[in-house]
């Protein structure tokens, strides 16, 4: 029998600019799961995890978090929810082990050199952001995956600007927080190579 769900989105209707982007959208999610969100350009995949990480509120429904309602409650989803947002969010005029600092103050250095050197990027600790490409700069935005205390991620197009060797660095990490009882949303347009994924689409 599967365990109860820790996120339960119940009844959403998120409008934008006047337009209903999803209407009465219900789903649960549960230890382990991959919920990848799809639909078309403006179908209102990255306004469903704002909506879910209380960033933005939605016209009518609910969203459960632990039992609890947290719907609009971004405070209280800060430890158990990890967002990161379609654009990289990265500071560019620090440089990556600064970002990384300003992303968890209390990380240790061990535990930095591990995320940096997960992701290649061990070589550029000290380069400012702003000198490096669009891959090493989401590079730079998905350390914080490997540092994240969360359990649920709620990540918008993570695979994009990453190359093949990025999308499985990415994916093999997805699995093994998975596989340790976390849950991941995400929003992607490419297909996953070794991700068992639930699927909710959308429709504009
Ligand atoms: N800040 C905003 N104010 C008003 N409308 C917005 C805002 N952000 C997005 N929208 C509208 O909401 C709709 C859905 O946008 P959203 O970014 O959620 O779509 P998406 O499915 O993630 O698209 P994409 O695949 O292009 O990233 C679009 O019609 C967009 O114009």
């Amino acid at each position: 029998m599967q365990s109860s769900a820790f996120l339960t989105i119940s009844d959403l209707w998120i409008e934008r600019g006047e337009r209903d982007l999803c209407k009465r959208l219900s789903f649960d999610v549960f230890s382990g799961d991959v919920l990848r969100i799809l639909g078309e350009n403006g179908a209102g995949k990255s306004s469903l995890l704002k909506v879910i990480s209380g960033a933005i509120s939605p016209l009518e429904g609910k969203v459960f978090y632990g039992g609890q309602e947290v719907t609009n409650d971004r405070h209280s989803l800060q430890e158990s929810i990890l967002y990161l947002g379609h654009s990289a969010g990265v500071k560019k005029v620090l440089t990556v082990e600064e970002n990384l600092r300003w992303y968890c103050p209390s990380v240790s250095s061990s535990e930095l050199h591990s995320a940096l050197e997960a992701l290649g990027l061990l070589s550029l600790l000290d380069s400012s952001v702003n000198t490096l490409s669009a891959g090493q700069i989401r590079r730079v935005a998905l350390s914080r995956l490997w540092l994240s205390k969360q359990k649920l991620w709620l990540l918008d197009e993570p695979f994009s600007s990453l190359d093949a060797e990025g999308v499985g660095i990415l994916e093999k990490r997805i699995m093994q927080h998975t596989a340790s009882g976390g849950a991941v949303i995400l929003t992607t347009h490419q297909d996953l190579l070794s991700l068992h994924s639930r699927d909710i689409s959308l429709s504009l």
